[in-house]
């Protein structure tokens, strides 16, 4: 099933991001991009997922000499127009699951494509409610070390999913890749 020699690079640390690329069938070999990744002054969400993105997958570009396609990915969390990107320490995460707790907030993910020259960008936006949580439960999570690594201090594809009442949009788009999204981007450029 695997191409032994993949023509497309994806830029991420991200196991998740590598599993779902997988789950598609997608040959790739995986070059993290290393980039800053800091809010500018009133920067919107949307033009900041994708400005990440697109920096992670140019940073990689730049970086590799074969002309390779490289695929890169943001996601955040955001609640009240705030993002809420991977927790600094216990109190930055019990902060945020505290501000999500019995709330619906919005989880944005944006991936950039860059190939032959070009550059090619989809937005996902999904909708996610959890049920109330108790200081014991976050305090708990975070004890598990799923929060770690992890936009808004969760996982869906986790413990996390206990928490989850209901989503709308893309299941994977909240995990860091969102497939329908990225399927539709490489087949433009002939990958799958
Ligand atoms: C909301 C949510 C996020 N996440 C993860 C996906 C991303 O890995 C991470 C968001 O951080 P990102 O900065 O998007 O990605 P990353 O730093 O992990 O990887 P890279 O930049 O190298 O591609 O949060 C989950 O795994 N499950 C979830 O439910």
């Amino acid at each position: 099933m695997n191409d032994p020699t993949p023509r497309l690079i994806l830029a991420s640390a991200s196991p998740r991001r590598r599993e779902l690329l997988d789950q598609i069938g997608v040959a790739h070999s995986v070059l993290p991009a290393d980039i800053p990744e800091i809010p500018r002054p009133g920067e919107p969400p949307e033009a900041y997922v994708r400005r990440i993105a697109a920096e992670k997958s140019l940073a990689v570009w730049e970086a590799q000499s074969s002309g390779l396609a490289v695929l890169a990915a943001d996601t955040e969390v955001v609640l009240d127009g705030e993002i809420f990107g991977k927790p600094q320490n216990f109190e930055h995460a019990a902060w945020m699951l505290a501000r999500l707790s019995g709330r619906e907030h919005r989880v944005l993910s944006a991936v950039s494509l860059r190939a032959e020259g070009q550059h090619w960008e989809a937005l996902s936006l999904s909708t996610v409610e959890f049920r109330a949580l108790t200081p014991a439960e976050i305090a708990a999570y975070w004890a598990s070390g799923e929060p770690q690594g992890k936009a808004g201090a969760y996982a869906i594809q986790g413990r996390g999913a206990r928490f989850i009442r209901h989503i709308a949009g893309s299941y994977s788009g909240v995990m860091g890749l969102p497939l329908y999204e990225t399927a539709e981007l490489l087949g433009r450029v002939g990958f799958g």
